[in-house]
């Protein structure tokens, strides 16, 4: 089974070369409790006396861990990804590791270079099963190119862990032995590992950058031909009219859709929503894809929905359910492990509005204590994403969302307290409303 926070570990794969983990690469990975802890593994001779990770190993089990090659070209990363979503489900789904075992996630960065990232996967099996190991095997020859390196930890007398790095080649039951090592506790960087490569995997500030992404999809999934050619009728720089536009953002239950309706009641505005119906129709088999796809989906609905912004804003104030804000939080949320602390850092580039993206006049984001969003969820009774359900597991998810939605910037997100009836929070947001535009 994959669940968040199992304990399990993870190895780098590197395509070409039969050389051990370089000594820089690190590990990363992430516990049920939101915790990261981070490792590498350390020659034998190494005289150092680091102790050995935190929550590492179950004892009396063993610890398995592998990683995709790193990918450079928009085509290798849509590859790497779509192999990486793969693995997930078959290490989910399909469970072939049986009771006792988990997986998840794991990244492997370099803190000294601009290393590629390299994701993988951590396998735990408490009950050191030689069923588990055979399984794996089997899967990573099945799926990945060779040679694959695969990490098998146990704790050594004395409570060490200790790592055996195998090298698997193409024949079956071809495998050799790499290297010993320990396995000791790092560090926490200054920054997540993640934070690098935002930008070239899941915050897209440029039309022709999440344009690049979906070309590579083409031949894999004739929907993204669709929304490509949608896009391109799209002019390059749509320009907003006189008048005012506002974008209302906010977690799912929050209100968006209530308050929208009722805005564009009052102010006699047009309701346009993001992604808007035009392509809304393909979301749940984008919403399935890895990040890297999924999230340039949604960043070029933005464009379509700005042109359609423009159109509008020449005629009556237009009132927008979630917009540019909405693409870059989430992104961010799901990308960034761990706890809220660990999102960049305010006026990070994921912060900044995309140049090249119409933008509104005014963003207001609805805020309701996590209690109260539940009561309206479950109110509401409707079924719920694979990300809201996660949502509302994952109260760190959660605040991830909304802190990356406050560190928004040029312009801001504004807070609004949509905790009041439904009459007073439109009555809160017409006075901002009328305070910050000019309203015919
Ligand atoms: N101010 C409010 N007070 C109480 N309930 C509200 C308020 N605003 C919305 N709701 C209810 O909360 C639920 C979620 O609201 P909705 O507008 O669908 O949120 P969103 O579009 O952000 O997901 C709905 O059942 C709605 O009737
Ligand atoms: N502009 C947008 C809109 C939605 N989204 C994604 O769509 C999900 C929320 O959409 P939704 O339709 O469930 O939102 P609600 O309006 O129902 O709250 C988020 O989890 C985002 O992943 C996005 O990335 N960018």
């Amino acid at each position: 089974m994959l669940r968040r926070g199992a304990l399990a570990l993870l190895v780098p794969l590197r395509r070409r070369s039969a050389m051990a983990t370089p000594p820089d690469r690190r590990f990363v990975v992430e516990l049920a409790s939101s915790e990261l802890v981070h490792f590498y593994l350390s020659n034998d001779d190494d005289n150092n006396h680091r102790a050995p990770p935190r929550c590492f190993l179950p004892r009396p089990g063993r610890c398995y861990s592998f990683c995709l090659p790193a990918a450079g070209s928009p085509r290798e990363r849509v590859r790497a990804a779509r192999l990486h979503r793969l693995l997930q489900r078959r290490l989910s789904q399909e469970q072939p590791f049986g009771a006792g075992s988990a997986a998840l996630a794991l990244l492997s960065y370099s803190p000294s270079r601009e290393a590629a990232l390299e994701r993988g996967f951590l396998v735990q099996d408490e009950r050191r099963a030689p069923e588990t190991e055979r399984s794996l095997e089997e899967l990573l020859r099945h799926l990945l190119p060779a040679p694959v390196h695969l990490a098998v930890y146990e704790v050594a007398e004395g409570g060490e862990v200790r790592c055996a790095l195998w090298r698997l080649d193409g024949a079956a039951q071809d495998r050799q032995l790499v290297r010993r090592a320990r396995v000791v506790a790092e560090e926490e960087p200054a920054l997540h590992s993640a934070c690098a490569h935002l930008l070239e995997d899941a915050v897209f500030r440029s039309r022709g950058a999440a344009r690049r992404v979906l070309e590579e999809c083409t031949s894999l999934i004739p929907e993204a031909k669709a929304v490509l050619d949608l896009v391109d009728q799209c002019p390059q720089h749509p320009k907003k009219g006189d008048f005012p536009v506002i974008v209302i953002e906010g977690l799912d239950a929050t209100g968006k859709t209530t308050l929208t309706q009722a805005v564009k009641d009052s102010l006699n505005a047009v309701l346009l929503r993001s992604p808007p119906p035009s392509v809304s129709q393909w979301r749940k088999i984008f919403d399935d894809e890895p990040t890297l796809i999924r999230r340039a989906f949604y960043a070029l609905t933005n464009y379509i929905l700005a042109s359609e912004i423009a159109k509008a804003s020449s005629k009556s104030p237009v009132i927008v359910d979630r917009y540019w804000h909405s693409t870059a939080a989430y992104a961010v949320a799901t990308e960034i492990s761990g706890k809220v602390q660990n999102l960049p850092p305010l006026h990070h580039e994921v912060y900044h509005w995309p140049e090249d993206l119409l933008k509104p006049d005014v963003v207001l984001l609805l805020t309701v204590s996590p209690e109260e969003r539940i009561r309206r969820l479950k109110g509401r009774g409707m079924e719920k994403t694979e990300e809201e359900t996660e949502l509302e597991a994952n109260t760190c998810f959660r605040q991830k969302v909304e802190e990356s939605y406050r560190r928004m910037e040029n312009p801001t997100c504004q807070p609004v307290d949509a905790s009041p009836s439904r009459e007073e929070v439109l009555k809160a947001v017409l006075h901002l409303v009328k305070n910050q535009c000019h309203l015919p």
